[in-house]
């Protein structure tokens, strides 16, 4: 048996809400877009535009869903906090029992604070430093995945210099393309993510003689929004031929983590089939004995989220209507950095067929500032609300105050009731940080 999951152990504190399979959060009555039983013109009244709205029970839903599919493999789930990382969002999924996989010492805190227990925190990332090993090893974290044998030295020094054991695993680079937005890949030879296959047996021998660390498995993140399967079965068959090498050496090889990446469909695609998700970790590790976890993002919260924002002005272009909504690149930059499309619901009901696609843009001061061309929005008016949805995943996480624009509110719906989970960061308030400190140095002459 391989040595017990900490990550896997917990069963969910609290029943999902609903089962896999039921229809989406989003809803009409009256014609209005509700979030589970909420209108969403009520929530705009209420926080202004735009906002970000979450459903409690999609996010139960999702993880109830993936952990029916691998759970019965023995496979671990911790959520890639980067996706979103509002601490009410991660309390849901740690009440469920879910782990979390961090890449920073701030991603680190709001795991912990979220109730994640340590033992359930894996801490991957190309760049850690010194000061976020030391709190790392200090909080007692579940694995750190190493990605270079220079990281391998700096962990196994502050190791030592704490007094406290490293329990790590070295994340391979297995040449592997995932079929996704160059952006987003991260597993090609070229980049910069893991260390290279061929390198990993040396290093990890040398990890093995390391008194100060505990070099227990291997792991592998191939990419994102990954929507066929192949690479997936590709980058786990070589980690597996490496676990084989690897003991043959005489080594000892009891976890590995499998990544993220899981993609997800959009409008009518139905996106990757979990059942053959499972079934590719089952035929490519499910016979090594290893405690295996995966560590999805996008799977489990995109769903969960939209961004609702205001129609503010519509005007004609050449060839196309624009409708400047108050929404944008700022707080939903995937459209701009990755030319990722987000499928878009009115919040009123739809009306008659628009003559025209219209084009969605925002406030912002970059032609990138645009989310695409909409051909099935029906007429629109100034004043209308709409909702860029699969918005839960990288969304607020990635926002940025950029133009000198507030953070926006973060809702969480749950049944009939709401609650901000977020609030609007004023503007004023992002004055107040840069009040100046006092100046360090020799004082100015005269
Ligand atoms: C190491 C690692 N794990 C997990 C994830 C989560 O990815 P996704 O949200 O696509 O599942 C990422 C982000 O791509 C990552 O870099
Ligand atoms: N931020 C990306 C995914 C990359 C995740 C981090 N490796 C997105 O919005 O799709």
């Amino acid at each position: 048996m391989p040595e017990a999951l900490a990550l896997s152990s917990a069963p969910p504190a609290i029943a999902p809400l609903s089962t896999p399979g039921q229809p989406r959060w989003l809803s009409r009555q009256d014609g209005v877009l509700h979030a589970e039983g909420v209108s969403l013109a009520d929530i705009a009244q209420s926080v202004g535009t735009p906002f970000y709205c979450y459903s409690a029970s999609e996010l139960r839903r999702g993880y109830a869903e993936l952990t029916s599919a691998v759970g019965p493999l023995g496979v671990a789930v911790c959520f890639a906090v980067k996706a979103n990382s509002n601490l009410n969002v991660l309390t849901e999924f740690a009440r469920l029992g879910c782990g979390m996989d961090i890449v920073s010492g701030g991603e680190m805190d709001r795991a912990l604070a979220a109730g994640t227990p340590a033992s359930r925190i894996i801490f991957s990332g190309v760049g850690k430093t010194r000061d976020e090993i030391g709190r790392a090893l200090e909080a007692g974290l579940h694995q750190i995945n190493v990605e270079s044998a220079a990281e391998l030295d700096v962990v196994a020094e502050v190791a030592q210099s704490l007094g406290r054991r490293a329990t790590v695993a070295l994340r391979v680079n297995p040449d592997v393309d995932a079929g996704t937005h160059a952006k987003i890949t991260t597993a090609r030879k070229d980049s910069k993510f893991g260390i290279a296959i061929g390198d990993v047996p040396a290093l990890y021998a040398r990890a093995a003689k390391m008194p100060w660390v505990e070099c227990l498995g291997l792991a592998v993140h191939i990419g994102s929004q990954v929507q066929n399967l192949s690479p997936f079965r590709h980058a786990w068959a070589a980690l597996a031929g490496l676990v084989r090498q690897l003991r043959a050496e005489g080594l000892t090889v009891t976890r590995l983590d499998l990544g993220g990446g899981l993609g997800i469909g959009s409008g009518a695609e139905p996106g990757p089939d979990l059942a053959e998700y499972a079934r590719i970790i089952a035929e490519t590790v499910g016979d090594l004995g290893c405690a295996v976890n995966v560590e999805p993002g996008r799977w489990l919260s995109a769903r969960a989220g939209i961004l609702v924002t205001e129609v503010l002005y519509l005007k004609q272009g050449d060839g196309a209507g624009f409708a400047v909504v108050d929404a944008a690149m700022n707080d939903l930059m995937r459209p701009a950095l990755y030319d990722a499309r987000h499928p878009v619901l009115t919040v009123h009901a739809p009306r008659g067929a628009a003559p025209l696609p219209c084009r969605l843009v925002g406030p912002i001061c970059e032609s990138s500032d645009d989310f695409g061309s909409y051909a099935d929005l029906g007429e629109l008016k100034s004043g209308d609300l709409l909702a860029f949805d699969n918005a839960g995943a990288y969304g607020a996480s990635m926002s940025s105050t950029y133009n000198s624009r507030a953070l926006v509110p973060e809702v969480l719906v749950d049944g009939d009731r709401f609650r901000v989970i977020r609030q609007r960061t004023g503007t004023d308030r992002l004055l107040q940080l840069e009040q100046p400190g006092p100046w360090t140095g020799a004082p100015s002459a005269g």
